[in-house]
């Protein structure tokens, strides 16, 4: 059998390593041995944009941030693309499979790819980690281990000064990085988009805490929303699917903090850092296990599923199941964490 691999969507730290999982294990078990990789997510595969993927290509890779397949947010459906074209280009290539490593969006695509028969296994990815399907995607461990960091220096630069100091973070619609890295740095008040909140109860946050001495800390998600506001934060237009590019809420609330409670205050947007870079152990780990078993997936024909991590088992779920519900920060997480803000 021949396999092609693809990685899109945002990149998450840990996709090199699902590619290495899945070649060298089928390499080391002697299973498969034909593997190659499409260039830049469904892109690669309409274009016919093939690179060779063997021993010599994924050797020490684990290692690396981004993805040596580079990515995309193309849709294969638009453009030239479609069932016929990307049928043409695996018969031209010989390529039997494609194991799909991507997010929600890669892999609803993938889904409608398989309902016209095409032989697709899903890798679930994403920083954000709001695939209800599994319990964490890799990527997410790194990019929560990034913004700690950045947020103990934050904290140091306000103490320094007496500031409140508010970090943005990612996590599209979902607050899962807001709230593990806000509660690993001791924050004093996590914003999440799950739970809208009165600048009044900000300000109560952050005085509450200056009033101990301490140099308030916010943490905000992306998506956060004031309860005055109608919609989520987003003044860079929409992306190539046509959804809002979020950011830039922790400098809209930057002033209004300052204002209600005359302390000097910062906003840092992490950004792209929390995406970029080696990935943690936690998360190699993970993402090699995926790897190796969208490998056995394959090897089994059992097309129309992915991957994922229950508890600290690796499980298969179809694609019917694993999309449609994001998954969000429930209200109990939120409480506990809520129990220390101030
Ligand atoms: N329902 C869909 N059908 C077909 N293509 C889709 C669908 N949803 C998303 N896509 C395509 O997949 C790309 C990757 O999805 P995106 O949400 O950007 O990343 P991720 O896979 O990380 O969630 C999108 O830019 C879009 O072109
Ligand atoms: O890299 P871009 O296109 O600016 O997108 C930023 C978005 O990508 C993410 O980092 C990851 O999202 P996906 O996993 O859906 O790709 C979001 O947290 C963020 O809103
Ligand atoms: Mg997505």
């Amino acid at each position: 059998m021949k396999i092609g691999i693809l990685t899109s969507g945002g990149d998450a730290p840990g996709l090199n390593a699902v590619i290495r999982g899945i070649v060298y294990s089928g390499i080391a078990t002697g299973k498969c041995d034909d593997f190659v990789g499409f260039r830049n997510g469904w892109k690669g595969v309409v274009d016919g944009d093939i690179v060779p993927l063997g021993r010599h290509e994924i050797k020490g890779i684990h290692k690396l941030g981004g993805t040596i397949l580079g990515t995309s947010r193309t849709n294969p459906f638009e453009g030239k693309g479609g069932v016929d074209r990307i049928n043409e280009v695996m018969a031209e290539h010989g390529i039997d499979a494609i194991v799909a490593i991507g997010g929600e969006g890669t892999l609803a695509a993938a889904k409608r790819l398989t309902d016209a028969g095409i032989n697709i296994i899903g890798v679930p990815k994403t920083v954000d980690n709001d695939l209800s399907a599994t319990d964490y995607t890799f990527g997410f461990d790194t990019a929560v281990g990034i913004a700690t960091e950045a947020m103990d220096r934050l904290r140091t630069t306000g103490d320094a000064h007496d500031r409140c100091m508010i970090a943005e973070v990612m996590g599209r619609h979902v607050g899962w990085i807001a709230l593990h890295s806000g509660m690993a740095a001791g924050a004093h008040a996590i914003l999440i988009p799950e739970q809208k909140t009165s600048i009044d109860q900000i300000m109560e946050w952050v005085t509450s805490a200056h009033d101990r001495g301490r140099a308030p800390l916010v943490v905000v998600a992306e998506g956060f929303a004031l309860d005055t506001m109608t919609d989520v934060h987003s003044e860079r237009g929409l992306d190539a699917f046509g959804r809002p590019r979020l950011g830039g809420i922790g400098e809209l609330l930057a002033p209004l903090i300052e204002e209600r409670t005359g302390i000097e205050t910062r906003a840092t947007t992490l950004g792209h850092i929390q995406r970029g870079g080696t990935p943690s152990a936690f998360d190699r780990v993970l993402a090699t296990r995926l790897g190796m078993a969208a490998l056995e997936l394959a090897i089994e024909q059992k097309w129309g599923y992915m991957v994922a991590l229950r508890g600290t088992d690796i499980v298969n779920v179809s694609f019917a199941d694993a999309l449609g519900t994001l998954k969000t920060v429930p209200q109990e997480r939120y409480d506990e964490a809520k129990i220390l803000f101030g």
